[in-house]
């Protein structure tokens, strides 16, 4: 599965920033209609966002996304019927807390006509449902509610809302979410889904800091992050690229172990480190997200 490192907010009711998404260079937008939207403003963003998703995205541009508000709102039901259209590539569900609301939005997007089997070309061409996990009960059932839709590819996390639920104090170094973020996870892994995408960095003049918190949840295993301004999709999306040596490094190591292999050794040395199977099938991944972002690359230029 591609990994998706970039995502952005933005708000469903700000014409302004909605011209915009043709021209970011995220992995994926998030069109707003839940906390960014005023209550007096929840209909008129239904509105742009459905304009939004009346075309399939040029190759290259952001996989369109769209947040509901929460299932047990007055606007959840509106809001799944008003989003149908061929650019739509999935649904984030806020305040994800247990599997029947999940199961609430899945037949919801059975019945969404211009949907079935649109969905802008992504590999498998039902509507993603992406649960955001932001509440200690979300984050008990975090794993059931990873299984209960095949729609379901990755989790993601929201930190603002989860240390508002646990009465947590948000600090730089964040050790007060380490707990939740590794659960989440191991959940992803142990549910057989792909790695989750991190909470957002509020404070986005903060350029080192943000840095710092990207490659704390790398290093934990996440995929991506949530952003919430144009200037974070740079220094996010080069955190989760591969650097130059690591490709250097990642190529040797899937050269030399090859070689091994077929030779009947399944352990040796590349530098000083001991390469045996995990650490190849690492160096191997990193190989193949280069040459997936090669691909992609070409395919673009060659459309424009
Ligand atoms: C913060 C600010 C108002 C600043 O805007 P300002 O316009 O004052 O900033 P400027 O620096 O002047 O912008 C320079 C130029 O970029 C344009 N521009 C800016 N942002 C843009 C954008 N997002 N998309 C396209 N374009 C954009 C702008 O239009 C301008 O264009 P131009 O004038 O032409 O130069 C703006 O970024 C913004 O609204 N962000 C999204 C907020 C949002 O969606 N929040 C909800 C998601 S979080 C949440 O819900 C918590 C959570 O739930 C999280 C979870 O769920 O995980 C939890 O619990 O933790
Ligand atoms: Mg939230």
């Amino acid at each position: 599965m591609k990994q998706m490192h970039t995502w952005i907010f933005v708000p469903g009711s700000d014409p302004k920033k909605l011209e915009k998404v043709e021209q970011l260079l995220s992995d994926a937008v998030i069109f707003d209609l839940e906390d960014a939207v005023p209550a007096q403003e929840k209909a008129l963003a239904r509105r742009l966002v459905k304009e939004e998703l009346q075309h399939v995205p040029r190759q290259g541009t952001p996989a369109r996304y769209v947040r509901v508000n929460a299932v047990d709102t007055p606007f959840f039901e509106q809001d799944v019927k008003g989003i149908d259209g061929v650019g739509l590539r999935g649904v984030v569900l806020p305040k994800a807390e247990d599997v029947q609301s999940v199961a609430r939005l899945d037949a919801l997007l059975d019945q969404l006509p211009g949907t079935e089997n649109g969905v802008d070309g992504g590999q498998d061409r039902r509507v993603e449902i992406v649960p955001l996990i932001e509440s200690a009960r979300g984050l008990f059932h975090a794993y059931e509610i990873a299984r209960a839709s095949k729609r379901i590819k990755r989790l993601m996390f929201g930190s603002i809302d989860f240390a508002l639920d646990i009465q947590a104090e948000l600090t730089p170094e964040g050790q007060e979410l380490l707990y939740a973020r590794s659960q989440l996870v191991v959940v992803s892994r142990a549910a057989g889904i792909g790695a989750p995408i991190d909470a957002v960095f509020p404070n986005f003049r903060d350029k080192d800091g943000l840095i710092r918190e990207t490659q704390r949840a790398k290093q934990l295993g996440f995929q991506g992050k949530l952003l919430i301004h144009p200037c974070q999709i740079g220094p996010v999306r080069e955190v989760f690229i591969p650097s130059r040596e690591e490709i250097v490094e990642a190529e040797l190591i899937v050269a030399s172990y090859q070689e091994a292999l077929a030779a009947g050794i399944g352990s040796i040395q590349v530098r000083g480190r001991m390469v045996d199977a995990p650490v190849y099938e690492r160096a191997k991944r990193v190989v193949e997200e280069v040459s997936h972002l090669i691909n992609t690359k070409e395919k673009s230029d060659e459309r424009k």
